[in-house]
């Protein structure tokens, strides 16, 4: 099953980048999430949480590196070949999307594996944040496939029933209800959709805060938290979920731009954060993470070099390279080499 968890994990901005007044936004959640918990209901028995092979990076046609019409490959040491698809939670095969006469995405294809880490780069507008909402199903693409666990989505979320799989998105803006209070927000799916009794939940919202470092806030409204604090709140909001299900579907978080406008210690915070709720972390309270894996979108250096693995790049609406993150700096690709550099010579024209 495909569904936003964790929150009012749908736009709480307009297409114009506005806020909505809590109230609409509210309105909004109550559309939705209710149809999404509809489908849990009825799909909960299909999964296999965390019962994946190991991880088993690939190298595809993709990492070979496409410029000017051509294509030279670029050898990987770490990212070996492999068949072995078994592990692969999601996959977008192909896809293009373009927004009125605008392209914007013309061929994106790559996998995204069980306990995997991997982040999105590219220069600003290439796309990035439409291809997490593809992704996440709030986007169709014009052409192409989205898979979820080998599973072909159909359309939006909202469109299709697909079991085994929750996706959960964490907007750049932490996209809190500014009337509820940080209890509120963080328990808002299980107030409102789960048969929890709201000491139950009230206790796994406490769970949520500590695990993300956050303690005593409960009764706060955002307006009285930092932005990296806001930042904790959506995170704790994303990872909680309803543990009187039969079975935890694996769970996988898309991050946009986490870190932005953070300073470079509230920045470590966040990294740290992601990487704790991972299944490979160990999150505030020392237990280990629930994340199965994550993709973040992002601009800075420090969240790349610490809280992601694996990276695909994305330029002119292809994923031009991909490769770990330690390869990135040491990459011959022209483009790869003028953005880690910030240099305005190259191929990248702005
Ligand atoms: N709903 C939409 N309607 C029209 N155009 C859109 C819409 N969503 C995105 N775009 C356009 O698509 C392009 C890609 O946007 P997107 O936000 O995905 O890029 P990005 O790579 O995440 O950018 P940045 O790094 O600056 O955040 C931009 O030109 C944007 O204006």
């Amino acid at each position: 099953m495909v569904s936003l968890s964790g929150g009012p994990l749908f736009p709480l901005t307009t297409s114009n980048g506005a806020s909505l007044s809590t109230r609409s936004a509210a309105a909004d959640a109550r559309m939705i999430i209710p149809f999404c918990f509809k489908q849990r209901k009825k799909h909960r028995k299909v999964v296999c949480a965390c019962v994946a092979s190991p991880l088993n990076l690939r190298s595809d046609e993709s990492s070979a590196m496409i410029l000017n019409g051509s294509s030279k490959s670029e050898h990987l040491s770490t990212v070996p070949e492999t068949e072995n698809d078994s592990d692969v939670l999601i996959e977008c095969r192909d896809v293009y999307k373009s927004f009125g006469e605008k392209q914007i995405l013309s061929g994106v294809s790559f996998k995204i594996r069980h306990s995997e880490a991997v982040g999105i780069i590219g220069p600003s507008g290439t796309g990035k944040s439409t291809v997490l909402k593809i992704i996440a199903g709030l986007l169709a693409p014009d052409e192409g496939e989205v898979y979820i666990r080998g599973r072909k989505r159909a359309g939006l979320i909202s469109d299709e029933e697909i079991s085994g799989l929750r996706i959960g998105l964490v907007f750049q803006s932490a996209a809190l209800f500014d009337s509820l209070t940080v209890r509120e927000n963080v328990g808002f799916l299980l107030y409102e959709n789960s048969s929890m009794s709201h000491d139950q939940i009230t206790k796994l919202v406490k769970e949520s805060l500590a695990a993300v470092g956050l303690k005593g806030v409960e009764d706060r409204l955002p307006s009285e938290l930092s932005g990296g604090m806001k930042k904790r709140v959506a995170l704790a909001r994303s990872i909680i979920f309803d543990t009187t299900k039969e079975a935890i579907e694996p769970e996988v978080l898309l991050y946009d731009e986490p870190t932005a406008g953070l300073d470079p210690i509230a920045s470590t915070v966040v990294e740290d954060l992601i990487r704790s709720v991972h299944i490979k972390g160990q999150d505030a309270m020392g237990s280990p993470g629930k994340i199965a894996s994550y993709v973040v979108v992002t601009h800075q250096h420090s969240t790349i070099n610490r809280a992601i693995d694996r990276l695909l790049f994305l330029y002119k609406g292809k994923i031009v390279w991909q490769g770990m993150t330690h390869e990135f700096t040491s990459s011959t690709n022209p483009i790869v080499q003028q953005f880690a550099s910030g240099s305005l010579d190259g191929p990248i024209k702005y």
